[in-house]
Parts: C-alpha cells; sequence; structure tokens
C-alpha cells in the first residue's frame, strides 16, 4: 500500500454514512467558520459543498471586495439571496453562506422551508483572531474593525439566534472537532440527517 492509500483509510473510516434529506445551511459571523467547517461536513457525509460567497465571485468573475465597491453591498446582497435560492432548490448537500445572509427575512424563510440553519457561535474574541489577518472582508475596512466586528456581532445576534440550531466554536475546538459537533446537533433531527 502506498503512503497516500494508508493515510486515506483512516480519513475514511471516519466518514460518516447517513442519508441527507434537507441541505445543511451554515450561518453566522465572519470567521465563525462556515466555509471551513462547512466544507470538512460535506466531505464527512460524503455530499456536495458550496459557498455562497464563492458561488457569487465565481458569476462576477470578482471578489467580493471588488463586488461591494464597483456595485455597492445592496447589489451583493441581492445576488446572494439570488444564488441561495437557486442553490436551495438545485443542490442537496452543505450551502455556506457569507456572515450577512441570514438576516435577510426572505432568505431565512427559503433556508427553513427547504434546509436546515445551523448557527456557528463564537464570541467576537475568537472572530477576530481568525478575520484580522485577512482583508477579504469589506465591512471590516474601517478604522477600528475589531470594534465594528464587536458592534455587527450585537446587532445580528438575534437574527442567528433564529436558526433551528446552535453549535458553539469555542476557539479550541478544531475544524474536525467542529464537524463533531454539527454531526451530534444534527443527530436530533432524523428529518434532516438519517445516521444508518
Ligand atoms: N474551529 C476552527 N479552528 C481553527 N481554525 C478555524 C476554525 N474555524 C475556522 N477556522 C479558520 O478561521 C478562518 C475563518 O474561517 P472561515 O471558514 O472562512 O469563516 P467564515 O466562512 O464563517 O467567515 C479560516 O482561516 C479558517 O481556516
Ligand atoms: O458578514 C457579512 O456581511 C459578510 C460576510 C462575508 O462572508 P463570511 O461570513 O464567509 O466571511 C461576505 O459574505 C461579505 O464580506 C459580507
Ligand atoms: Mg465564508
Amino acid at each position: 500500500m502506498s503512503g497516500i492509500e494508508q493515510t486515506a483509510s483512516p480519513r475514511q473510516a471516519q466518514r460518516v454514512h447517513g442519508k441527507l434529506k434537507k441541505t445543511v445551511v451554515m450561518v453566522g459571523m465572519m470567521g465563525a467558520g462556515k466555509t471551513a467547517v462547512g466544507r470538512a461536513l460535506a466531505a464527512r457525509l460524503k455530499v456536495p459543498f458550496i459557498d455562497s460567497d464563492h458561488e457569487i465571485e465565481a458569476a462576477a468573475n470578482m471578489s467580493v471586495p471588488e463586488i461591494f465597491a464597483r456595485d455597492g453591498e445592496g447589489f451583493f446582497r441581492r445576488k446572494e439571496s439570488q444564488v441561495i435560492s437557486r442553490l436551495l432548490d438545485d443542490t442537496r448537500g452543505v450551502l455556506s453562506t457569507g456572515g450577512g445572509a441570514y438576516l435577510a427575512e426572505a432568505n431565512r424563510r427559503m433556508i427553513s422551508d427547504k434546509g436546515v440553519a445551523v448557527w456557528l457561535n463564537a464570541d467576537p474574541a475568537v472572530l477576530w483572531s481568525r478575520v484580522k489577518h485577512r482583508d477579504t472582508r469589506p465591512l471590516l475596512r474601517t478604522a477600528n474593525p475589531r470594534q465594528t466586528l464587536q458592534d455587527l456581532y450585537d446587532d445580528r445576534v438575534g437574527f442567528y439566534a433564529l436558526a433551528d440550531l446552535e453549535v458553539r466554536s469555542d476557539g479550541e475546538a478544531s475544524i474536525e472537532q467542529m464537524v463533531d459537533r454539527v454531526l451530534a446537533a444534527l443527530a436530533t433531527r432524523p428529518d434532516v440527517l438519517d445516521i444508518q
């Protein structure tokens, strides 16, 4: 057996064989781990992974900051709603949204009609430790991005709390441990995931 096969098999053993009946939609603040944990969750479940920011960027052939700068946040939010609606209709898998997506009532309604919303909840200090090195998030391009992140958290937390499931991201758990936590939360919902 080659080295590659040897490293691949324990990972395969960790995979969960279960039937996903609804799309799992990751919601929460920037830096909560929606993209990273969502991708790892999809791999574990062996289902497609989609990230709404990535889909918007691919369709526009521009980065999120470029779209914000050229067309404005309102344009980005309209594209975000269209993309989420299309992805919920087209694909059953794991869908990671951008941090602002769950604030719009129409998006929340689509997500609970067709999928299940999982809120990755991390405290602002943890979020900051994860986003401070990158300038890919236009909403944090302010004079005091740490304070802006705190303000966004305070404004948004009540909306995220409307999600179907909450999973804490405490800054200690690795991405794979976060996947375990999300799977434990999904195990309470046989209408979403039938674990065999
Ligand atoms: N549980 C975790 N442990 C360690 N690093 C993490 C964890 N979750 C996310 N990260 C890292 O934090 C950064 C932001 O994560 P990301 O998935 O892009 O968040 P989001 O999509 O919610 O904005 C990335 O570099 C990612 O690898
Ligand atoms: O919180 C937000 O409003 C945003 C979060 C970003 O996605 P992540 O949450 O994946 O960083 C991206 O959609 C855009 O910069 C706006
Ligand atoms: Mg993301």
